[in-house]
């Protein structure tokens, strides 16, 4: 990312605006910092970023103001497209988003993470500013999953036991991408505007095999943006990313023809915990893991004004 320096882009943008996105669902600890950074650095001091939108995700802590507070403008996610039915997650955070921004490049990045600089987004537009022929790029660094040494590829846990063994089993011209479920990438507007948006975590899976899919995989860019710390989610909640995951990519080996359908395929998931008041026995926890999928926004009648 050290190779994309804030002015040269700028200077280079070409009458192109740029939004960076962030889908914010209670990240009050962290969200405020990584706009003021971007506004800082990426708007006040180089006027490269045009907006910095933050979608609230339906938090219940103070995400939203806290965001406003450092200078973003926030939406809510169900007050977007109301009279769409509401959807799900961040893929249903995400879609929206494209309801509301204005940029022709837009930079997504997610709003838990403590080791944000305004390199992420300078890091993520370089190939986008410099190449008409990438249409998106994705983010990849070391992710430590806590700050102890050696922990640096112990991160991305969904990515190691689920995303990469199967990308590599039915998707090998995406095994090059470093971290396929990264939250941090860019792409041009359009493009975006023509795909569909997965619910919940599918959104990043279904986004890259769409892609490739349909602008291929020489439009498609990866930028080594170092090191990448964010708030973790519990080992039960990645399992449910993990099935919406599986889900999403079976609905493209079914879209694909690769795969048949045979019978029902469940979607809950059943996990267990130990419950005091059933004497410390193991008592079944279900989660539900179904995944929706929206059509791209480009294919969504206007809304109709009463
Ligand atoms: O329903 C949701 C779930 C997540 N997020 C946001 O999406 C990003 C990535 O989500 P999370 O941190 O839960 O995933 P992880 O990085 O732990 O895999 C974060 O900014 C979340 O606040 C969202 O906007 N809506
Ligand atoms: O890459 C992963 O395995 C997961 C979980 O990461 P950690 O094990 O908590 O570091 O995180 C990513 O996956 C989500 C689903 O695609 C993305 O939405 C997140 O932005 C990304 O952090």
């Amino acid at each position: 990312m050290r190779d994309w320096d804030a002015d040269v882009l700028a200077g280079n943008k070409q009458g192109q605006r740029i939004s960076v996105v962030l889908p914010a669902r209670n990240e009050s600890a962290t969200v405020g910092t990584i706009v003021s950074s971007i506004r800082t650095a990426l708007c006040e001091q180089t006027p490269l970023v045009d907006e910095i939108v933050v979608i609230d995700s339906r938090s219940t802590d103070n995400t939203a103001e806290v965001a406003a507070q450092a200078g973003a403008t926030v939406y809510h996610q169900d007050e977007i497209r109301p009279d769409l039915a509401p959807g799900e997650g961040k893929g249903e955070a995400l879609w929206k988003s494209l309801f509301v921004v204005n940029g022709d490049l837009l930079v997504f990045i997610d709003a838990d993470l403590v080791s944000f600089t305004p390199d992420y987004v300078t890091g993520l537009l370089g190939p986008l500013l410099t190449d008409p022929d990438v249409v998106y790029v994705k983010a990849c660094y070391d992710r430590p999953l806590t700050g102890a040494p050696g922990s640096a590829y112990d991160g991305g846990r969904v990515t190691e036991l689920v995303a990469r063994p199967l990308l590599n089993q039915y998707w090998p011209q995406l095994a090059g991408f470093v971290q396929p479920l990264a939250g941090e990438y860019a792409g041009r507007a359009d493009v975006l505007r023509r795909l569909p948006f997965v619910s919940h975590y599918g959104v990043e899976l279904g986004l890259l095999i769409d892609l490739l899919e349909t602008a291929g995989l020489d439009a498609l860019a990866q930028v080594d943006l170092g090191v990448r710390e964010h708030t973790h989610q519990s080992t039960p909640d990645l399992g449910v990313m993990a099935a919406q995951i599986h889900h999403t990519a079976r609905s493209r080996l079914l879209r694909s023809g690769r795969v048949v359908e045979t019978g029902e395929v469940a979607t809950t998931l059943v996990q267990y915990v130990r419950d005091e008041a059933a004497d410390g026995s193991y008592v079944p926890y279900p989660r539900e893991t179904a995944i929706t999928e929206r059509p791209p926004v480009d294919s969504v009648a206007e809304p109709v004004l009463t």
